[in-house]
């Protein structure tokens, strides 16, 4: 596939995410990182004729999106308490059946999932080239973002956690130096073997919890979290938006927001031009 397939799948996921989930009447909208949110961002400005809509970005590059597009943004913290967003838009290193994801291929996880968080919907899009049914089954790594004083420390720790072999990433320039995420923090990327998903455990598929070497998404991501020194795992999983609500309201808060969250529709661009839509009733 030429790069412009590529190009054009991300496109039309765009354009489809945008007409289903994007409301004109919105008040804020999340605007995640990337590549493919760049066709997002373009679908929105077709679409809106509301300049009153407020846009929260999830990082740098996001926040010039925004401006470039002549959207209005707003920084998170800005926001009130009771303010949830209508929808955060956002792409997707690679995507599983049951809709986790990794993200962070840029380094922006972590603003990343505060917008995803605070979304009554979380709408991921993205290519073919990251629709699989388990995580790390393509994309090689979690990405972690930590505190610069603790990599090294944290290294050992994702070793003895099973990663063979988990890196600093560095600038494209390497004499550069670590990369240095919108937090002044750093990114170790960490190879682990392809995740378990939920339904592989309740099927007897292996226990999840790292004693054969294999993890389970949600299991990994609370060990990797809880290491001192990790700021955010590039892993979104958990409920989200209705369903985490619920949880909310029934005070299972920590249920709710356990691992991060996952996305209730993922549009991925097809190398033939059509677009699946797949959620947690399936793919069409
Ligand atoms: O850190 C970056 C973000 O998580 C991106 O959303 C993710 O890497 C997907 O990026 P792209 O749309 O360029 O494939």
């Amino acid at each position: 596939m030429t790069d412009s397939a590529v190009e054009a799948a991300k496109r039309a996921a765009a354009q489809q995410a945008v007409k289903d989930h994007f409301d004109p009447n919105s008040t804020h909208v999340g605007i995640g990182s990337g590549t493919t949110i760049v066709y997002v961002v373009e679908a929105i400005k077709e679409r809106s004729t509301n300049p009153n809509i407020l846009f929260v970005p999830t990082g740098y590059q996001s926040r010039q999106l925004v401006i470039n597009a002549g959207l209005q943004p707003i920084s998170f913290d800005t926001l009130p308490d009771n303010v949830m967003l209508d929808v955060a838009f956002d792409g997707a290193d690679e995507v599983d059946a049951e809709l986790n994801c990794i993200k962070g291929g840029g380094a922006c996880l972590f603003q990343e999932k505060l917008v995803a968080e605070r979304a009554k919907k979380f709408v991921c899009v993205a290519d073919y080239r990251k629709r699989q049914d388990r995580l790390l089954t393509v994309w090689p790594t979690i990405p972690i973002e930590v505190a610069p004083l603790s990599q090294r420390k944290v290294v050992a720790a994702l070793k003895l956690l099973g990663s063979t072999n988990p890196t600093l990433r560095t600038t494209l320039l390497e004499k550069s130096g670590p990369l240095k995420t919108d937090q002044d923090f750093f990114i170790v990327d960490a190879p682990f073997k392809t995740l378990l998903t939920t339904a592989d455990v309740k099927a007897g598929k292996g226990n999840g919890d790292g004693s054969d070497g294999t993890w389970e998404v949600n299991a990994i991501s609370k060990a990797i979290k809880g290491l001192t020194g990790v700021l955010e795992v590039g892993i979104f999983s958990g409920l989200s938006g209705p369903e985490a609500q619920a949880l909310r309201d029934e005070n299972k808060s920590s249920k709710a927001t356990a691992g991060g969250q996952r996305p209730v529709a993922v549009y991925f661009g097809m190398a033939d031009g059509s677009v699946k839509l797949r959620t947690v009733e399936g793919e069409q």
